[in-house]
């Protein structure tokens, strides 16, 4: 008899299942918490099911996406920010299929407004009410990770003012076909420097590396989204969550396309460990340090591994 292989998952938790599972306080917010802070600890992501997003936010996303990247080079390239990571990203040697725009503050009018016109004479306001809208959603629900997150640790008075430190940018990442039937790299894996993103794939690709060292599939559920850690929310909880490397691999002959929120600390922002995190089993890891000075630390030393622990450990 054959023995089926079962595929490992990352966690896969339900938001929908019962509105009073999101009433805080709740026992179910209390148990889903749980699973959010375990699943963080463990594998540095899930995937959630959340039904404040309709799915034809998402479909209108990605057809906005597609336009996106149709568009010629020259165009794409004004998506300029002088912060790292936070414009037009693209023609890499190492991974030529990869291309990606980002959209600063893309909660705000004013952020989706910015990058609107950096890419269209008129402004494409279709594109912006579409982004400001579906951002928001993916916004709504990083800060209800987040804040299950803190509570479970007993730190939740810091909520406020981490959410404070922190805005958002979106990227919208579209991939070319690799036209072969080998799967090639089509993103390297890496880590995100965010606090969290929120990560909607519409085709498959998406892998993540579990702590004991397996490639695991991610597959794109109808009406789902992948939640990560990123370095920031990793220093601030003393290394307590876990960030999970992951990449993109691609294969055939069709484009792929994703996005992601970002949140992630502003400018001048300092990211300290509270004390409620740093016990004799947990040492303190982590001087407290400027997040864009990591940031552009982080971008003069692409070639490093651990580059938190080389930055700020202590
Ligand atoms: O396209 C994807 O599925 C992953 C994108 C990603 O990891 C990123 O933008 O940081
Ligand atoms: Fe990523």
């Amino acid at each position: 008899m054959d023995i089926m292989k079962v595929e490992r998952e990352i966690p896969f938790l339900d938001l929908t299942k019962d509105p009073k599972d999101l009433e805080e306080g709740s026992d179910g917010w209390k148990c889903l918490s749980k699973k959010v802070r375990e699943a963080c600890e463990e594998y540095g992501c899930f995937q959630v099911k959340y039904n404040k997003l309709p799915t034809h936010l998402g479909e209108e996303m990605f057809k906005a996406s597609k336009e996106l990247f149709d568009l010629p080079d020259e165009i794409k390239v004004k998506n300029l920010n002088s912060k790292p990571y936070y414009g037009y990203i693209g023609k890499i040697d190492a991974v030529p299929l990869y291309e990606s725009l980002g959209i600063e503050d893309a909660t705000t009018v004013d952020g989706a407004r910015t990058f609107a016109q950096q890419i269209w004479p008129d402004g494409n306001p279709v594109f912006c009410e579409t982004v400001n809208s579906i951002s928001n959603k993916l916004y709504d629900l990083e800060l209800l990770v987040l804040k299950m997150v803190m509570q479970s640790f007993g730190a939740e008075k810091y909520y406020n003012s981490y959410v404070e430190s922190n805005n958002t940018i979106v990227r919208v990442n579209g991939y070319k076909a690799p036209h072969s039937n080998d799967l090639q790299m089509a993103l390297a894996p890496h880590t995100d420097n965010s606090s969290l993103t929120v990560l909607c794939q519409e085709s498959q690709g998406l892998e993540v590396l579990s702590k004991e060292g397996e490639w695991l599939r991610v597959a794109p559920l109808p009406g789902a989204f992948v939640v990560f850690v990123g370095e920031a929310l990793k220093a601030w909880s003393n290394a307590r969550l876990h960030t999970a490397k992951h990449r993109v691999m691609t294969n055939g002959d069709r484009q792929r396309y994703s996005f992601g929120l970002f949140l992630a600390p502003k400018e001048g922002a300092v990211i300290e460990i509270p004390e409620e995190l740093v016990d004799k089993e947990h040492p303190l890891l982590y001087r407290p340090f400027n997040y864009m000075d990591y940031l552009n630390y982080y971008a003069s030393n692409l070639h490093m591994d651990n580059v938190l622990e080389v930055y700020a450990g202590v």
